[in-house]
């Protein structure tokens, strides 16, 4: 088994040097459901910010953009109504090098083909909630999945998206669960990190590297609504910041714990990315 642990070239990467400005961290798109369901892509988009991408943009439909203005300051806004607006957004901005989608996105047929389009780019992707319920939906679209994309099901999405492969039968344990991960990640093409209190990430044709935060202290406060969508934002900004897939989910699963970690008991998922400075002093970044 391969326990995570920061490594010191991990730790060098987080740093910003005197020399580099915004664009040099990578630019972020976080793509949002309609009004009332910005919540999910908003925690996403400031945990992009927090780990340090250079540039967060969230995508929204039209008639969620006044409550995304009203909620956003340092993340930035665009209307994203449908494929077409976010083609245009990707051929004209290059610099958009990480895109997270799903946390709050909806599951209607037009969301399938903003999907589509995100995939057609070929650029780094975090594709979480319900873009994996969508290619659970539409077994083309998963055909379009790349080696840019991190998929970060929980049980029920894992089960959906990998039918056969995930939690049918209990007790599941840690052996089913590596190799449950390493047959979705060659089956998808993709890095797949399958959550839980033991989360397992696997890149096609690689061995799988576990983040166990059962060890003291604890991290089970994570089981809160949002803390998901917290973790797809950091590992879309690590992503931008330059790390290859495998390495974003790897490195965003474990500052995701060690956030956890520090915030104890009470946490909710908008505590997850104020933790992310806290962390940073405490590492030495
Ligand atoms: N702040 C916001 O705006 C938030 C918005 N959110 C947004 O809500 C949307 C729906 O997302 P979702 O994950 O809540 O629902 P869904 O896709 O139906 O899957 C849930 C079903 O799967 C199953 N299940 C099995 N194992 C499981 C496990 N370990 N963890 C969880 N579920 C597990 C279980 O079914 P059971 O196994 O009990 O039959 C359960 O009923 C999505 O867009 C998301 O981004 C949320 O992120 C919260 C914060
Ligand atoms: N008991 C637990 N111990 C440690 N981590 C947990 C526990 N339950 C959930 N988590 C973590 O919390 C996050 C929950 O994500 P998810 O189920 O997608 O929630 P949401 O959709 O509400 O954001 C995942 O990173 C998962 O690994």
């Amino acid at each position: 088994m391969t326990l995570l642990a920061i490594k010191p070239e991990q730790l060098l990467t987080l740093r910003k040097r005197a020399d580099q400005h915004k664009f040099d961290h990578g630019s972020v798109l976080v793509l949002s459901g309609p009004a009332t369901r910005t919540g999910a892509a908003r925690l996403a988009a400031m945990a992009a910010l927090r780990v340090g991408a250079g540039v967060v943009t969230v995508g929204a439909p039209q008639d969620a953009l006044p409550e995304c203005a009203a909620q956003l300051t340092g993340i930035m806004l665009r209307e994203v109504s449908e494929a077409l607006d976010l083609s245009l957004i990707l051929a004209e901005d290059q610099r958009i090098n990480a895109m997270c989608i799903g946390p709050g996105f909806g599951l209607e047929a037009a969301n399938g083909a903003t999907l589509r389009a995100a995939l057609a780019t070929q650029r780094a992707v975090v594709l979480d909630a319900d873009a994996l319920t969508l290619m659970a939906q539409d077994r083309e679209l998963f055909t379009q999945l790349h080696e840019q994309c991190v998929l970060t099901p929980h049980a029920g999405e894992f089960r959906r998206l990998f039918p056969g492969l995930g939690e049918d039968d209990v007790p599941f344990d840690l052996n089913e669960k590596k190799d449950a991960t390493m047959r979705a990640a060659d089956l998808s093409g993709s890095v797949v990190l399958y959550k839980g209190a033991l989360t397992t990430i696997a890149a096609p044709g690689c061995p799988v590297a576990v983040m166990d935060t059962t060890s003291e202290p604890k991290a089970a406060w994570l089981a809160t609504a949002g803390a998901g969508d917290v973790l797809a934002g950091l590992i879309a900004g690590l992503l931008a910041r330059g790390n290859s897939p495998a390495e974003a989910a790897e490195l965003g699963a474990l500052l995701h714990a060690l956030a956890a970690k520090l915030a104890g008991p009470g946490l909710i998922a908008e505590d997850l990315p104020k933790q992310i400075p806290v962390l940073y002093r405490e590492l030495g970044v």
